[in-house]
This record gives C-alpha cells, sequence and structure tokens, in this order.
C-alpha cells in the first residue's frame, strides 16, 4: 500500500483529454492501496451541507424519540442502535447510529428466501426534515457510487459485457448509516473504550462511500486502514478532506475480482480526550439472489495482467450459496436482539 491514500478528481473523468490519467490512478488505486478519497465528485455541496447540518439534530432527539424508531423493531435492520448494541471483532462498539437504505415496500412472505426480508421501508424518525434530506442524499450516492463502479471498470479493462455483468448484479437498495462517536473521556483505562468502531473490512455489498463529517481528530484517533507491507502492518491515518468522500472496496467485490481488488481493514479510533465524531456511510447493495458460482465466475477470461490474490470473505468459507443468505447471517451476528426476533431460524 502506498504511504498515503490518493485522492481522485473526479472531474477529470468528463474531459477527454484528462481521462486516461485519471483512469490509470484509479487503477493503482483499487488495485494497490484499496482506500482513496474522490473529490469534485458531481454531489451538490448543498445536498452534503444538508446531511452534516442534520446530524447533531438527529443525535439529540431525546432517548424516546429514539426508541420510537429501534432498530430491534425491523426485520430489516432498519433503525436506530444505541452505543454498545453493536459488536466488531468481539468488542462493543462505541458509537450510535441510524440506519436507513433506498425506500422499498416489504415483500417478503413465507416461502420465499429469508434474505428477501432484508428488503423494506425505512422508520423514519420524528424529526421531519430527515427523511427528505436522508432520500435525496442516497438518491446522488446512488448515482455516485454507479458512475464509479463504471470508472472502476474502464480501469480494470473489463469487456463490455463483463461490466454489464457487474451492473446487473446491483441492487436497488443501497444502505446508509448516519453515525456518532461520543467523545471519549480523558482518563481511559479500557481499551475497549477507545473502540469507536473495531477493525473490519466492509462485509457489504460492492463499494462503500464515506463522509467524515467533523474536523480532524487531534488527539491522535480517527479512521485509520491497515496498511500491509509483507508480514509489516500498520495503522495510517485516513483524516478528513474537505469536499471528499473515502472510498473503499466491500466483500463482494474482492470476490468478483479474486482479490485483484481487495478490501482494506478499517477502524475509528476514539483516542483519551477526542471531542464527538460524526460520519455517513452509503453502501452500495448488491442483488441478494446473487450466487457464489455466479460472482466467482463472473469475470471469467478478463483481469489479464492483474495479480489474483487471496480472498479473504467469510461468504466463500461458509455454507450460504446466495448472497442474501451471507449478508442476513452478518447481520444476525451484529445484532442479535434483531436475529432473535425476527430470525429465530438463522
Ligand atoms: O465512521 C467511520 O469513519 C468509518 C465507519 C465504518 O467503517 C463503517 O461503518 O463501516
Ligand atoms: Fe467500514
Amino acid at each position: 500500500m502506498a504511504s498515503v491514500i490518493p485522492t481522485l478528481d473526479l472531474a477529470l473523468a468528463d474531459d477527454a483529454a484528462t481521462r486516461p490519467a485519471l483512469v490509470g490512478d484509479l487503477r493503482h488505486a483499487v488495485t494497490e492501496v484499496g482506500f482513496l478519497y474522490v473529490v469534485n465528485h458531481g454531489v451538490p455541496d448543498a445536498v452534503v451541507a444538508d446531511v452534516i447540518r442534520t446530524l447533531p439534530e438527529l443525535f439529540a432527539l431525546a432517548s424516546e424519540a429514539k426508541d420510537e424508531v429501534a432498530l430491534q423493531k425491523s426485520p430489516h435492520f432498519l433503525g436506530y442502535s444505541a452505543a454498545g448494541t453493536e459488536t466488531t471483532a468481539g468488542r462493543a462498539d462505541r458509537r450510535e447510529q441510524f440506519e436507513f437504505a433506498t425506500e422499498l415496500e416489504a415483500s417478503w412472505v413465507q416461502g420465499k428466501p429469508l434474505y428477501e426480508r432484508l428488503r423494506g421501508p425505512n422508520q423514519w424518525p420524528s424529526l421531519p426534515s430527515v427523511r427528505p434530506i436522508v432520500e435525496t442524499y442516497i438518491a446522488h450516492l446512488t448515482r455516485l457510487a454507479e458512475r464509479f463502479l463504471a470508472l472502476v471498470c474502464e480501469a480494470l479493462g473489463l469487456s463490455s459485457p463483463a461490466r454489464d455483468k457487474l451492473f446487473s448484479f446491483l441492487s436497488d437498495q443501497h444502505r446508509l448509516k448516519l453515525i456518532r462517536y461520543p467523545p471519549a473521556p480523558v482518563q481511559e483505562d479500557l481499551a475497549s473504550q477507545t473502540q469507536g468502531v473495531g477493525p473490519h473490512k466492509d462485509s457489504s455489498g460492492w463499494w462503500t462511500f464515506l463522509l467524515q463529517a467533523s474536523p480532524a481528530d487531534t488527539s491522535g484517533g480517527g479512521l485509520q486502514v491497515l496498511r500491509v507491507e509483507g508480514s509489516k502492518e500498520s495503522w495510517v491515518s485516513v483524516p478528513p478532506i474537505q469536499g471528499s468522500f473515502v472510498v473503499n472496496i466491500g466483500q463482494v467485490f474482492e470476490v468478483v475480482t479474486h482479490g485483484v481488488c481487495r478490501a482494506s481493514t478499517h477502524r475509528v479510533v476514539m483516542a483519551p480526550g477526542a471531542g464527538e465524531r460524526y460520519s455517513v456511510a452509503f453502501f452500495q447493495g448488491v442483488k441478494g439472489a446473487l450466487t457464489r458460482a455466479k460472482a466467482v465466475g463472473a469475470l471469467e477470461g478478463e483481469l489479464a495482467g492483474f495479480q489474483r490474490k487471496d480472498v479473504d470473505s467469510l461468504w466463500l468459507e461458509g455454507n450460504d450459496e446466495a448472497w442474501g443468505e451471507s449478508q442476513l447471517r452478518t447481520k444476525v451476528r451484529s445484532h442479535g436482539d434483531v436475529g432473535r426476533r425476527f430470525y429465530g431460524e438463522v
């Protein structure tokens, strides 16, 4: 991994003279680094500013208002979860979050695959401004993520049938998490108290677009990505850059590219004395019905000249054939209470 996280100016894609250089930089970023920033990404400043402005108002809601939309009530894993209710790498994360998704009607009935039940409506909190702001943001990020996927296909030199195949795997449900990390006490004795979110790869589908919505952390923490060089590992800071999104690779993209694009491990550290931190993560979704065989075979005959690497995927290692089954199992694991209530059989 390069010593710095690359920043890609997506406006360069709009000019035939500058596009090739951008595509080359993108190729390097997605195959050698696995983490990058995008700027001039086309999402209007006002759309981002609306979300940033909403975060403190939303999290300031009374706990009764948050409980009204508790994630525990939703078979779709959509809603509010309090700090400490989600675990990563075996430890409780110190963050609270509202999870939303593209607004859909629930269509699952007995007899359909269980993972279809992940699809369904949001629980909208009692702050009326939230719904239009979140829906607008999801619509813009959906388009950005598709445009980005097309650029990545170009960077990987994929044929147009291969590209069409990847696009056919896209779901119409994308997820959005609004996250608040509470300030960290100055005196920390338990290591677990510094875990904003523990080391993980995004188990979601294709690509993640992260908005860091607070000023840079000056206490030594913040978002960090694991840099692996041979047997040496070190954590590299990914500080907020004004007007950017941090982009990283999800599990399914690592699977379809046979590790040419590997998902990077990352975490959020809340160092002693760190102020509260807000972030917004958009997860581009993949169809639940996508099978392992289809995913693994999708780029057959493609990716010549790229080095395939070991793929680290619970989906490939487990017994679940369809992506949705694997995704549901991951969700049940991180939110045991929702799992027991709606998915006893998992
Ligand atoms: O809050 C952040 O900066 C990162 C969040 C994250 O990695 C996640 O929720 O998957
Ligand atoms: Fe993540």
